[in-house]
């Protein structure tokens, strides 16, 4: 097929470069001439494991990119794969997705035949349909549903950052909701190698299909907020959370999977996509008062690891190293990763601090500017350089490198202290440190 994909960031770039394996012509467009001129160069925009290689394969031949929307029309379905924040209230953001449907719409007036519009953004139920799809059929006089118009179709994406190629490539379910017995095919057509290997496909409403995915990302989120909080509960009795949540992930109907406690939920989706729906939710006039409490659970976890570090080490006037700057491991991305709000919780109390991450600093310039010359904090090229002359040190992403860390490395501390958010794989003996906690352990 020819597919377009407007907006060519975390998901739209990986699924590109992935539909161009499956051997389709795919077209990016973007409005990022930087992004644009990395995949045009073969290049990859984000650190992301499978990519890169996929990129630099196809590049050129299978996979092109541009700024310019007027190459949808040489294609036969365009996804909308473009971020939908949260307002300073927590509700969602559709500006951007407004934005692109106008100049999606305008670039299609020129197209003649059918066209399917395939929204992949995390959206709200009745966006599809009550936002999306009118912007684009008025914009290029095509009508939903007639012939030579417009299809519509939700199809949401569930890949994980850090796996988003294997995750995209050899998913457990897809979702799709379209307006239109012919859309739906279209995407079944599509997605047949994954349904063959892998994949359950879900055929259902376009509203659904728009709650299926933030359902997911809530449920996901709570278990992780109750892992907490029975962590926490652990952590008070001197009792081991993980030993007890491993023999509570036997049970079946619960699952050994996201049972990490530790120092919370944070990237691009949950923290987003959870405040959408509790926004959304009393927009429709119910109170969710379990989303409420997963959040605040989920708030309170950065600061109780600061808290816990502070047992040990008098935080002001001290040199606190921080492990880790990403969300979680395997990806550059740092949006709302758990991390900063650590950064700034030493900061504000008093603390310089020094951070290590091996992938994400440059992503902490692009998506967190303020960080960049932020009194107080200062970044070091390897773990050695953050630890070396540390009061304290804080781990705040489970990198495997960290894993590794031994009394070589540790004897650099002027003390040798080390907090735990993420339950890192080290060897307390190998270590030899004075004193090493964990958050819910
Ligand atoms: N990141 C994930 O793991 C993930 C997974 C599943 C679903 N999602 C959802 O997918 C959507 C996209 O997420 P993302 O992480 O890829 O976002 P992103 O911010 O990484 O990428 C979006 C891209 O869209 C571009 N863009 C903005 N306005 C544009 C316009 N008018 N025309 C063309 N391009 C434009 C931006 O420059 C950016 O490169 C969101 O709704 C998100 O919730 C994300
Ligand atoms: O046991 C666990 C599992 C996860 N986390 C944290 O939860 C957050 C999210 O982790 P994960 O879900 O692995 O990463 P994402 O890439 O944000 O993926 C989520 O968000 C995406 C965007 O919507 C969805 O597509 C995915 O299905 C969904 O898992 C991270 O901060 C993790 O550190 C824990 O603290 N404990």
């Amino acid at each position: 097929m020819h597919i377009s994909i407007v907006g060519s960031g975390y998901v739209g770039t990986t699924i590109a470069a992935c539909l161009a394996d499956l051997g389709h012509e795919v077209t990016n467009i973007e409005i990022d001439e930087t992004i644009v001129e990395k995949i045009n160069a073969g290049e990859a925009p984000i650190h992301e494991p499978g990519l890169e290689e996929r990129i630099a394969e196809h590049a050129g031949t299978r996979l092109r990119a541009t700024t310019d929307y007027d190459a949808v029309c040489d294609t036969d379905l365009t996804f909308l794969c473009l971020p939908t924040p949260q307002h300073d209230d927590g509700s969602l953001d559709l500006s951007i997705m407004q934005a692109a449907s106008e100049s999606l719409g305008d670039a299609l007036a020129a197209k003649a035949g059918s066209h399917l519009v395939v929204v992949k953004s995390t959206v709200l139920p009745g966006t599809t349909t009550d936002v999306v799809g009118p912007i684009v059929s008025e914009r290029s006089g095509k009508a939903i549903g007639a012939p030579d118009g417009l299809e519509l179709a939700m199809n949401p994406e569930f890949l994980r950052m850090g796996t988003a190629v294997e995750d995209f490539l050899e998913p457990e379910k897809i979702v799709v909701g379209a307006t239109s017995e012919d859309a739906a095919t279209t995407l079944r057509v599509l997605y047949e190698p994954m349904v063959e290997t892998s994949a359950s496909f879900v055929e259902t409403g376009v509203r659904e299909a728009e709650l299926i995915k933030y359902a997911n990302n809530a449920f996901l989120a709570s278990k992780v907020s109750l892992v907490n909080e029975l962590g926490n509960i652990a952590k008070a009795y001197g009792v081991d959370a993980y030993e007890v949540l491993e023999a509570v992930g036997l049970d079946d109907r619960i699952s050994d999977r996201f049972m990490r406690s530790g120092l919370g939920w944070g990237g691009s989706c949950f923290p987003k996509d959870v405040n959408a729906l509790r926004a959304g939710a009393r927009q429709q006039g119910y109170e969710p008062a379990l989303l409420d409490a997963v959040v605040k659970v989920n708030d309170g976890q950065p600061r109780r690891l600061v808290d816990l570090l502070a047992q040990h080490v008098d935080i002001e006037g001290s040199q606190i190293a921080v492990l880790g700057l990403s969300f979680k491991p395997g990806t550059d991305d740092v949006r709302d990763s758990r991390a900063l709000v650590v950064i700034d919780s030493l900061l504000e109390r008093g603390a310089t601090v020094v951070a290590y991450d091996p992938v994400a600093r440059d992503a902490l310039d692009r998506q967190y500017p303020r960080y960049t010359d932020l009194e107080g904090l200062t970044f070091a090229d390897e773990v050695e350089g953050a630890l070396e002359g540390a009061d304290g040190a804080i781990v705040a992403t489970d990198w495997p490198e960290f894993d590794d860390m031994d009394a070589s490395v540790f004897e650099r501390m002027a003390h040798k202290v080390l907090v735990d958010g993420r339950r890192i794989d080290i060897e307390p003996e190998r270590a030899n440190l004075d004193v090493y906690e964990g958050l819910t352990w």
